[in-house]
């Protein structure tokens, strides 16, 4: 088989899946990597390696093995060093080591963009110990966000809004954190407006934005997104030159979600994913190529075109309630027949269900962005995940 170029992709959730499919789609052989068997992305590409990608040997030995023309990062928790130390020997890390290895922890890319590139972000303070997160909280001031540095997707995030429950918030964060060295970042609480992710493409050609993405977040996880979200013409612009600031000094060509907090016309920086965004599936439904195609061209080399937004569009998830190696779903015929615009839905395929883990997303477009959450929203209930 001739393919175009081969890629190992680090991570096989939801992302990689569709991701996986854009790079097929191109002429592109994937090998899908998870630390367990049966990931979503792995059951659509030309092949796949258990391990953890924390394991700095095994991560190298899939490398050597597979001898990709890119290395593909899906999720952050991997061993970074590795990469920094293989781009150094001429591996083609996406987008670049550095991208990798400064966002795996949130100090990390907290210092570039606040220190390095002076972004607004919110006041901030590391801790390592609850004497030292009391301090910070007197820095910042109640509410205030605690946070793992190496976390995603809300783990071991809480709002502290009397001090006293700092004792609650470190001892959260410390359960719930990657990695073995106990460290958080205390947050002052921003009442924004409301949030986006503004997909941002790092191309040969230079850097290109998809309209912004609104999103609502409980528990730190994100529960649907919308696009367009409504955005004066100058908060945008301050917004794209931020992120282009961002990107230009992570380096490498892909896509990157980058997340804004927006009180009045103030943007505020809070953080990145150097790779597309789990807020950005909207964009499987509301745009002629999706984040996952456009991630897939901007690291093969190829133009980027205009990105059109078709219709105002939606995106609900689909969460799982309980613990289950046994279930199974009902509801798909309804979900798809739910009446006021076009529906769609992307089940993952995870081969486990654990209390609020992602299993699906509804897709909607309709005539209007609140129109399409309603519908979105409408037919992720419809959907019922059982046993
Ligand atoms: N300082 C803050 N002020 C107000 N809200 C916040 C703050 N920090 C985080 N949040 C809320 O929590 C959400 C998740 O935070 P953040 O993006 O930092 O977590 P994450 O674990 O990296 O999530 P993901 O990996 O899904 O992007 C934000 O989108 C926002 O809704
Ligand atoms: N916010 C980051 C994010 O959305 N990451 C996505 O979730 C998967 C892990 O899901 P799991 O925890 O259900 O295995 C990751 O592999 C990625 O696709
Ligand atoms: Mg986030």
């Amino acid at each position: 088989m001739a393919f175009i170029a081969k890629i190992l992709l680090l991570g096989s959730g939801e992302l990689g899946r569709e991701f996986v499919i854009s790079a097929k789609r191109l002429g592109a052989e994937v090998i899908a990597c998870d630390s367990y068997a049966g990931a979503p992305a792995m059951q659509v590409a030309d092949g796949f390696e258990i391990f953890s990608m924390l394991d700095g040997e095994a991560l190298k030995a899939a490398i050597a093995k597979h001898s990709p023309d890119y290395v593909v990062p899906e999720i952050e928790a991997i061993r970074t060093e590795v990469l920094a130390e293989l781009e150094a020997a001429g591996q083609k890390i996406v987008p670049s080591a550095r991208a990798a290895v400064m966002t795996m922890n949130r100090d990390r890319i907290r210092e570039v963009a606040a220190t390095e590139l002076g972004l607004r972000t919110s006041r901030y303070r590391y801790a390592e110990s609850l004497a030292e997160a009391e301090a910070a909280l007197a820095h910042t001031g109640v509410p205030c966000v605690v946070k793992p540095v190496m976390s995603s997707s809300g783990k071991g995030q809480s709002t502290v809004h009397q001090a006293k429950d700092i004792v609650a918030a470190w001892d959260y964060a410390v359960a719930n954190m990657r990695g073995d060295r106990a460290r958080v970042i205390v947050e002052e609480f921003i009442a924004f407006d409301y949030e986006i992710t503004l997909l941002t493409i790092r191309h040969k050609d230079g850097v290109s934005f998809c309209p912004p993405i609104g999103h609502r977040q409980e528990r730190g996880d994100y529960q649907e997104s919308w696009q367009p979200t409504p955005m004066s013409a100058q908060a945008l612009a301050d917004a794209e030159a931020m992120a282009t600031k961002v990107v230009d000094n992570l380096g490498g060509h892909g896509l990157f979600g980058v997340e804004f907090f927006v009180r009045g016309e103030e943007v505020i920086f809070s953080e990145l994913s150097p790779r597309p965004h789990d807020t950005g599936m909207v964009t499987l439904i509301s745009q002629n190529f999706s984040e996952f195609d456009l991630h897939a061209r901007a690291i093969l080399g190829l133009p980027i075109p205009p990105v059109k937004l078709l219709a105002p569009a939606a995106s609900a998830v689909i969460l799982a309630e309980r613990e289950s190696a046994d279930f199974r779903f009902e509801g798909l015929a309804d979900a798809l027949a739910t009446p006021g615009g076009e529906v769609d839905v992307r089940l993952f395929g995870k081969p486990t269900t654990r209390p609020y883990r992602r299993m699906g997303v509804a897709l909607a477009q309709a005539d209007s962005a609140d129109a399409a959450r309603a519908l979105a929203a409408k037919a992720a209930a419809a959907i019922r995940i059982v046993g």
